[in-house]
């Protein structure tokens, strides 16, 4: 029989292959990415992980065991207390500053991926919240190994090292075993699971054509 985690895989599987041939993502690897566009991203990941350390600490509150609760827990805080941070040095060396990221507005993109997200987390199940969150961790984890073994240029590579490191494949590890352990309804799961990739891919779009954004008030 083969396990939820690879069931969700091949259901999502030409999004996630859309996502790898993304020309952001290429361009990432090839060094052809224009340095505003990746600017203009770096912006909006950092919204998005707001979110994202949104969507964990929900996911440690509705986590039926202490084992997965500490986990989302730790995960929230690490994102809260390093992954910010470490955004922020990152972005500076790319000249955007703290007030830039600070002051940025969710882009369409960045505002459907993180609703969607903490929507599932709140008024779904637990195991549906884990196939929504999946994505997030195996999909930057396989991009970034991908990357890394065929990378041409070293312009992105402190961006591709991080995701191809052997932490975030583990993380990407723990989420898979997450899928096989959790009870749910398979169905559900491939539905938030599949909407999550599909969000993701969007993300790419949106990055590799950033639209004109007002400032924040
Ligand atoms: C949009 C998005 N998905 C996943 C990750 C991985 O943390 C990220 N940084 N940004």
């Amino acid at each position: 029989m083969t396990s939820v985690s690879s069931a969700l895989r091949a259901a999502a599987a030409p999004v996630w292959d859309a996502s790898l041939a993304h020309p952001f993502v290429r361009g990432l690897g090839d060094g052809t990415l224009d340095e505003t566009a990746f600017r203009s991203y770096i912006r909006q990941d950092y919204r998005f992980l707001i979110d994202y350390a949104r969507l964990l600490s929900l996911g440690a509150a509705r986590a039926p065991r202490v084992e997965w609760m500490r986990r989302f827990a730790g995960l929230a805080s690490s994102v809260l207390e390093i992954e910010l941070s470490l955004h922020r040095a990152f972005a500076g060396r790319w000249g955007v500053s703290i007030a830039e990221l600070e002051s940025e507005r969710a882009a369409p993109a960045t505002a459907a991926y993180a609703d969607f997200l903490l929507r599932v987390a709140s008024l779904g199940d637990f195991a549906e919240l884990c196939a929504a969150v999946a994505p997030c961790m195996w999909g930057y984890a396989e991009i970034g190994v991908a990357l890394a073994a065929s990378a041409t240029s070293d312009r992105y590579a402190e961006w591709i090292d991080m995701y191809a490191s052997a932490e975030f494949g583990e993380l990407a590890a723990w989420s898979r075993s997450l899928l096989d352990e959790v009870d749910g309804d398979v169905e559900r799961m491939t539905e938030a699971f599949v909407t999550s990739s599909e969000h993701e891919l969007r993300f790419w779009d949106a990055a590799a054509a950033p639209a004109p954004r007002p400032a924040a008030g």
